[in-house]
């Protein structure tokens, strides 16, 4: 438990300007929820889609979720605008201009290839126009990203498998493979085959699980599907035994606070879990999820989660950005650069 601030020089007044400007990662962002509305209208006209919205502000009104059923209907709509291979580049790059703004120097994105593919648009051109955003990236703003492919749930194993064979001679424009969209009636083990046959790749695996639904399925994602890291985790909280398993493991989980209030996940973020668990040791990280969607890039969600929870101080900033570079996939070396620079970001303020 984190009572006391070991930063007791940052007072609740500098918080956001210390949350706005220090160093981190993002692990939990699917680069189809960066998909502004903007872009969206941009594209359709590009490539001659018709969307059934009037305007910009007609679509962005009908950003009202219930639940994440209720986003996933909208998000998979807004998705049928990319066609090529620019268009998954500039959809990509939209959104490494403005984590750089928000100070993120590494990003893993998630990309759905089954909404594309099903659609007629070849793995190639996803999987190419990602790649190269990503390259840019590293060379022209300094942060280094990867991308990890997410099965659809809704699906079936075999329409994963086949997707995974799809993927795999772009093996090395990959570095893992996640689980998302619907969650309840889509449990882990519809996906122990495919996941198996992931790991054999030597991929690495994360799996959205316990969003909405049960800690059963947190439980699966970690020891059915092999998990590494747990996307959104925050139902973990009913299960003792699993909130002392993900401690004790250090299980990255890549909590979304904006998602989890737009998707009616917590009635308000005042009564979000984030503060509960960092305060019972799990590697708890910020992150965006859809931001596009769900109003605001990593920056707002720390800003307005910290604003939301005066429990949280920089003692806890400061956490939240080390345990997003230690829940992140780069290599042991970079790891230990980033957190030294974190280090010396926190220091300046004593
Ligand atoms: N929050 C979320 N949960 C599950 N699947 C998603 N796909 C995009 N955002 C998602
Ligand atoms: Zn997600």
């Amino acid at each position: 438990m984190m009572t006391t601030n070991p930063f007791p020089a940052i007072s609740a007044a500098r918080l956001p300007d210390v949350l706005r400007g220090m160093p981190k990662a993002e692990l939990h962002m699917h680069i189809e929820g960066s998909l502004e509305p903007e872009l969206i209208f941009q594209l359709a006209q590009r490539n001659g889609v018709s969307i059934p919205y009037a305007s910009v502000e007609d679509l962005r009104r009908a950003y009202a979720f219930t639940d994440l059923q209720s986003f996933l209907d909208i998000y998979y709509a807004g998705a049928s605008v990319l066609l090529q291979e620019q268009d998954f580049y500039d959809m990509a790059w939209a959104y490494f201009e403005r984590a750089a703004a928000d100070q993120v120097s590494r990003a893993e994105l998630f990309f759905d290839p089954q909404t594309h593919t099903a659609r007629g648009v070849s793995m190639d051109t996803v999987i190419t126009g990602l790649h190269r955003a990503c390259a840019d990236a590293e060379q022209k703003l300094g942060i280094s990203a990867a991308l990890i492919l997410c099965f659809l749930r809704h699906l079936s194993e075999e329409d994963g498998l086949a997707t995974l064979e799809a993927a795999l001679p772009y093996r090395d424009q990959f570095i893992g493979v996640g689980l998302d969209s619907s969650e309840v009636g889509h449990p882990p083990e519809k996906f122990t085959r495919l996941f198996a046959r992931c790991r054999e790749q030597g991929l690495r695996i994360v799996a959205h699980a316990g969003e909405e639904g049960p800690p059963a399925y947190v439980w699966g994602a970690l020891d059915l599907l092999g998990a590494e890291r747990i996307d959104h985790g925050v139902q973990s909280v009913h299960d003792a035994a699993l909130m002392t398993r993900l401690a004790k493991e250090r299980v990255p989980l890549t909590v979304c606070p904006l998602s989890n209030l737009k998707l009616c996940v917590f009635p308000t973020l005042a009564q979000h879990n984030l503060g509960a668990l960092l305060d019972a040791g799990l590697c708890a990280t910020v992150n965006s999820d859809d931001p596009a969607y769900f109003g605001g890039y990593v920056n707002e969600n720390y800003l307005q989660t910290f604003a939301a929870l005066p429990a949280l101080h920089a003692g806890h900033a400061y956490t939240l950005a080390r345990n997003s570079f230690e829940g992140s996939f780069m290599d042991e070396a970079a790891k230990q650069r980033e957190i030294a620079r974190l280090d010396a970001y926190f220091a300046a303020f004593a």
